[in-house]
């Protein structure tokens, strides 16, 4: 029997949607109004579920407290109030899309994460906006 446990957290994060390699004209094109050069802001909305067989000693299938100081420490220290594009590394060379946001987290968290446990991020880029990877 396998249960969900989901953490929900947040970020507000600054990013610009373009490709280096491209003309400015190229990246209006595709990118519209999220190129601007100026960059700007979304809060972000994280939702970071693990699924897992309850422990039968503890009934957990992980601790909220072990989650939540995950979170923190891979997602909310790293990204929150950060320029996406100048600040964080692993963006350096990567859009940070939603999509590549997602499966960035999902990177940074899964080691983390006892081998028997499978994870799945949805992120919120905006009210309406969001995307989910679980590591297809
Ligand atoms: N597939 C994707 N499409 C878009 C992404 C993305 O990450 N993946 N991102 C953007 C921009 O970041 C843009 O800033 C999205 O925000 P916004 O323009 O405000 O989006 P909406 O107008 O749809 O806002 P709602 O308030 O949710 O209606 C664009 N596309
Ligand atoms: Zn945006």
């Amino acid at each position: 029997m396998k249960v969900t446990v989901s953490r929900k957290a947040h970020f507000n994060a600054a990013h610009r949607l373009y490709r280096k390699d491209w003309e400015h004209e190229k990246n209006d094109e595709i990118f519209g109004k999220c190129n601007n050069p100026n960059f700007h802001g979304h809060n972000y909305e994280l939702i970071v579920s693990v699924t897992g067989e309850i422990d039968k000693e503890t009934g957990y299938v992980i601790d909220m407290k072990v989650l939540k100081d995950i979170i923190k420490d891979e997602v909310e220290d790293a990204f929150d109030h950060k320029n996406l594009n100048v600040e964080v590394p692993e963006f350096q060379d990567l859009n940070p899309t939603a999509e590549n946001i997602a499966v960035v987290i999902y990177n940074k968290i899964k080691p983390k994460l006892d081998v028997k446990l499978s994870l799945e991020i949805t992120l919120y880029e905006t009210p309406r906006n969001f995307v989910s990877y679980s590591g297809n």
